[in-house]
């Protein structure tokens, strides 16, 4: 996430660039928070931790930004997609918050985004 942060900075303060593309593969636009690198982590270590930083980012980007999605668009992959000006969606493109199965909030990142401002 931290890359991805990186690269919508370099784009938007870029003068050359218009507008933004995010995209994934034919398979998944992306598939959501690391599960592996989450199961660990106790609430405190994630809030604490700040875990969901930057993933807000393309929601501030001052240029518009498509989403370009087939495959997965799931839990924090799907908030992205719904982050974009516009959703292009594929006729793969699937939606979904599924990690209420794990036991984690759906909707985390908007919720917490609205909740700061
Ligand atoms: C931001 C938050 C924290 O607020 C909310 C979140 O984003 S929580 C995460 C929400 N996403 C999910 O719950 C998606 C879980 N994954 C799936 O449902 C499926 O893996 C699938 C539908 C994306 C793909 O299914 P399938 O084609 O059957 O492939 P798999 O064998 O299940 O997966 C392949 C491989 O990828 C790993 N994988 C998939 N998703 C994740 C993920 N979100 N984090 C980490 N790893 C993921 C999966 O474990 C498999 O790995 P290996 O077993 O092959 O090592």
């Amino acid at each position: 996430m931290t890359e991805v942060g990186r690269a919508l900075d370099a784009f938007e303060a870029d003068g050359e660039i218009g507008a933004i593309v995010i995209t994934g593969s034919e398979r998944a636009f992306a598939a959501g928070a690391d599960i592996k690198e989450m199961q660990n982590r106790t609430f405190q270590e994630r809030y604490g931790g700040n875990f969901l930083a930057h993933w807000n980012r393309i929601s501030t980007v001052k240029k518009p930004v498509i989403g370009a999605v087939n495959g997965f668009a799931l839990g924090g992959g799907c908030e992205w997609a719904m982050m974009c000006d516009v959703i292009y969606a594929g006729e793969k493109a699937q939606f979904g918050q599924p990690e209420i199965l794990l036991g984690t909030i759906p909707g985390e990142i908007l919720l917490i985004t609205l909740i700061l401002n």
